[in-house]
């Protein structure tokens, strides 16, 4: 909702989207969200941190549908063309959906998962978060819904200022407005896959959050063990 010049978003206006359609190549190719944490798998976590800052939750992934599905919320599948650039242990997966039509390559990477999710809500917000980051902030949505109605910025993205003072970007933690949905999907046309070049397209605004290892996120198996210490 637009109150003059002032964008006004309401929580009700909001689906969080949890992104776990990678591969997982440097986790051995496994499906990154159903991996262990602590004896949960990782997308539980992320829903149990997401879920109180959204008033609609989905998941994006491209394997296991089912099993995702379990979790009572809707499960996006990335808008996928032939296999191309998919590992060898993708290409057997008996639960990888079919994936016939010419189109964007499978595991074009996360900006394939926005498109697909901007394409598929009703609420005029997209709160992004990845799978593999379970303790990111709770003030993630208020603090980013904050940014967006105080500047005459599109979107934001979180970022974190290092122990050096030296910025860093976080661009998979985004929220985004549903009508930029034609604008993901054309750019996926366009074989430009790169989120953060994406981004600079549509006037972003960069929120500071102060505890950068919020953001800690787990890439090999035993960055998930070094997540339980
Ligand atoms: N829907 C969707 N999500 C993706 C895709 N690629 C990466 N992601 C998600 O984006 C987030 C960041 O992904 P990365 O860690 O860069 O990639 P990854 O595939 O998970 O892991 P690597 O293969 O080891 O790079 C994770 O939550 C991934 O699940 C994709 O092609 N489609």
């Amino acid at each position: 909702m637009t109150h003059g010049t002032r964008t006004v978003i309401a929580r009700a206006q909001l689906t969080g989207l949890i992104l776990a359609g990678g591969q997982g190549a440097r986790m051995g190719g496994v499906d990154k969200g159903l991996e262990p944490l602590l004896g949960r798998p990782l997308v539980e976590h992320a829903i149990a941190r997401l879920a109180p800052q959204v008033g609609h939750l989905a998941i994006s992934a491209n394997r296991h549908i089912a099993e995702y599905r379990r979790y009572g919320y809707p499960v996006f599948s990335d808008d996928a063309g032939p296999m191309r650039t998919a590992s060898p242990q993708t290409h057997t997966d008996a639960n990888a959906p079919d994936a016939t039509h010419a189109g964007t390559p499978r595991f074009s990477g996360p900006l394939a998962g926005i498109a697909t999710g901007l394409a598929s809500i009703d609420s005029d917000w997209l709160l992004v978060v990845p799978c593999d980051a379970p303790l990111f902030p709770t003030d993630l949505a208020a603090r980013l819904i904050e940014a967006i109605e105080i500047s005459a910025a599109d979107l934001a993205v979180a970022a974190t200022i290092e122990a050096d003072g030296s910025r860093q970007r976080h661009p998979v933690f985004a929220l985004i407005p549903r009508r930029l949905a034609a604008s993901a999907a054309a750019a996926l046309d366009a074989g430009a896959y790169k989120l953060d070049a994406w981004y600079r397209r549509h006037n972003p605004v960069e929120v500071s959050f102060p505890d950068s290892r919020a953001f800690y996120n787990a890439n090999t198996l035993r960055d998930l063990r070094e997540l339980e210490r």
